[in-house]
């Protein structure tokens, strides 16, 4: 299993690649991190040093891996956080020179969006990009609510609301969809949910909340990476998603227990192949 993963790198802590890297290889995957930014810290410090890689760097850098002639080993491209509009181009550039060489390549776009609510700044031009071009490209899109909203333009306020919004997404290319975060109306607030869908079946899963005094970044990251693993390895899109939830709360658990707010990334490593809670997922179609 081969995953060239096209994200943020964070020198400190964890999001972007430094979240998704280490999961993914634990779980058996040689990763072939290729960093979009490379940042002191994540963007909800407020404050970082660091640089926005130059765009061209994402396809030169693939039509290099190409030129030893190893790209058509690559199973699957994963893209996270995005530095700049114009590294959207380079992504699709990267994704046409993966499928030459292995048209049975897999593309999962996490369309990393900045928003308000959420504090993750992101550039001016990313949120259309991965809109208008990425996700019609993708395979697997992995958007939390408030991206799907985005993607749709307009809110959601129930589940039925959403599934329907996961179906419109469907229908633009994607074969399957992860909501890797669900806030509607009616949710219990004491259980953090998660949906995955097909054309053939959709599924929701539920993990206890974890307090914390200030949410740790990089879970979607996390959650990304996990799952595409996890669907690479052979899961069905049920056991990928039960699989990659009892990871990422285990990796939480970890997190809260030290108090910290960084991801608990390394000390939690048992928790990407064994998982130490089990949970299920409810299947909500076919009924
Ligand atoms: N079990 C949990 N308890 C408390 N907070 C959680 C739990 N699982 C995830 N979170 C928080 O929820 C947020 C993840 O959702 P969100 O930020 O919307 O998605 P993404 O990380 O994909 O952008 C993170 O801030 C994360 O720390
Ligand atoms: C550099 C960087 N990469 C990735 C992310 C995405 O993190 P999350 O998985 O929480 O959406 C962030 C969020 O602030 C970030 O600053
Ligand atoms: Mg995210």
């Amino acid at each position: 299993m081969n995953i060239l993963s096209i994200q943020s790198h964070v020198v400190f802590g964890h999001a972007g690649n430094s979240a998704a890297v280490f999961p993914m290889q634990c779980m058996g995957a040689n990763v072939w991190p290729l960093h979009t930014v490379q940042f002191s810290n994540h963007t909800q410090y407020g404050h970082w040093a660091g640089m926005v890689m130059p765009e061209a760097q994402i396809s030169e850098l693939t039509a290099g891996i190409a030129q030893t002639g190893q790209l058509a080993q690559c199973n699957a491209l994963l893209s996270g956080y995005i530095g700049s509009a114009a590294q959207g181009e380079h992504i699709l550039a990267a994704l046409q020179m993966l499928r030459a060489a292995n048209p049975l390549a897999i593309y999962h776009c996490d369309p990393v969006m900045g928003h308000p609510l959420k504090g993750c700044i992101v550039a001016p031009g990313v949120a259309e990009f991965l809109i208008e071009k990425a996700i019609p490209e993708a395979n697997i899109v992995s958007p939390n609510q408030l991206e799907l909203e985005m993607i749709v333009g307009r809110s959601l306020s129930s589940l039925s609301e959403i599934v329907v919004a996961c179906h419109e997404v469907l229908a633009r290319g994607p074969q399957t969809i992860l909501i890797k975060h669900l806030h509607y109306q009616s949710k219990d607030p004491a259980c953090f949910e998660m949906l995955a869908l097909s054309n053939d079946e959709a599924w929701l899963i539920r993990r206890p909340i974890l307090a914390f005094d200030k949410e740790p970044v990089g879970v979607g990251d996390m959650t990304s990476a996990l799952f595409l693993a996890s669907l690479l390895t052979g899961k069905s899109i049920s056991a990928a998603l039960e699989h990659t939830t009892a990871a990422v709360y285990g990796v939480l658990l970890e997190t809260a227990s030290q108090s910290r707010y960084e991801l608990a990334v390394v000390d939690a490593r048992q928790e990407y192949t064994k998982p130490s809670h089990a949970l299920q997922a409810i299947r909500l179609w076919p009924e």
